[in-house]
């Protein structure tokens, strides 16, 4: 499972977490593969850090299991070497140098104490290990934290929101540091609610809003949805209109069509090769086919603020 360099793959099965009345997780599933970086997104609030703290045995689940190499992180046999994990970031001591706080995290794992000068050289922060980590930048603070959670040199790697406050040359430097971790077979996990942030640095997303999951899958699947509408010119505009609402193609309907003005209507939910195939079986001038594309922003925001969409 880990040690020999094998994969080791994080499952979270109908996973349910409440607080009182408030349901910080409501029947969450998916998969973190090794050997890929996955983006674990959504807004504030919507319960990443829950499932994070409920994935490392932190947080008892209410209901559903989280599993590490087919374990729950309480049976693991050697669970802070399997799993390394950062979910607080303002976890330092002002008064420390940054070679202290590496060393107090190596004894708390019981790794030896070579591992320090191993993450400082592997996170390349020579330069301020010895500097109190009062005085750091945002930048300092998520190397710095990125190294406590190597210590361990774990398979399995759960990093909250390691982007957050990133300048976009830190962001390409994490991009490259964690595909280096995933290519090594590693397992990464990486929180953050803004997507933008993580959209160069993930393989994998999984998005979740007010503690559901709405879309799972590849970067790619996630642009692919990002055609949002198809924009049709047609002197027939009226008929192929009712046509739209009433048919469905391939066993796929139309989910809003609205005319914008005369001869324009807009279509969502079907592709411009179904709108120009229906377009024909029925006879119906077609002029012009456009894609209105979103951007990819867009489409997160309305996956994360529309309960009725989803990717898959
Ligand atoms: N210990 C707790 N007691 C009560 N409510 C909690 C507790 N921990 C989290 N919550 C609530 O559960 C919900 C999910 O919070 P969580 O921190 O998991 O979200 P998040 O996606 O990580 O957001 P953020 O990015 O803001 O940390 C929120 O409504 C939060 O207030």
């Amino acid at each position: 499972m880990s040690g020999d360099g094998g994969g080791v793959r994080v499952e979270v099965r109908d996973l349910t977490k409440r607080f009182g009345s408030v349901t910080a997780v409501n029947g969450l599933s998916f998969t973190v593969e090794p050997g890929v970086v996955t983006g674990f997104l959504g807004p504030n609030g919507a319960g990443k850090t829950t499932t994070m703290r409920m994935i490392l045995g932190l947080v008892t689940p209410t209901s559903g299991t989280a599993t590490i190499g087919g374990r729950p992180y309480a049976d693991l046999p050697h669970p802070s070497r399997t799993v390394g994990a950062v979910l607080d970031s303002s976890s330092f001591h002002p008064g420390h140098v940054a070679r202290d706080h590496l060393a107090v995290y190596c004894r708390m794992g019981g790794y030896p104490l070579d591992r320090v000068d191993e993450v400082i050289h592997q996170l390349g922060i020579g330069e301020f290990a010895d500097r109190r980590t009062r005085g750091f930048s945002t930048g300092m603070r998520q190397r710095l934290n990125l190294a406590t959670a190597l210590l361990g040199d774990a398979r399995v790697l759960l990093l909250d929101e390691p982007s957050n406050g990133l300048d976009p040359e830190g962001i390409a430097w994490l991009r490259s540091f964690l595909k280096g971790l995933a290519d090594q077979g590693r397992t990464v996990l990486v929180s953050s609610h803004v997507l933008s942030e993580v959209e160069q640095v993930v393989d994998e997303v999984v998005v979740v809003r007010r503690g559901e999951l709405v879309a799972s899958g590849t970067m790619a699947e996630l642009s692919s949805a990002a055609t949002a509408a198809v924009v049709v010119r047609s002197p027939d505009d009226e008929r192929l209109a009712e046509t739209l609402r009433a048919e469905s193609v391939q066993g796929t309907r139309a989910t809003s069509v609205e005319r914008l003005e005369a001869g324009t209507i807009r279509v969502e939910g079907l592709t411009t090769a179904q709108i120009a195939d229906l377009a024909a079986d029925h006879r119906l001038r077609v002029h012009e086919l456009t894609p209105e594309r979103s951007t990819l922003e867009q489409v997160f925001l309305r996956l994360t603020s529309d309960p009725r969409e989803s990717v898959r």
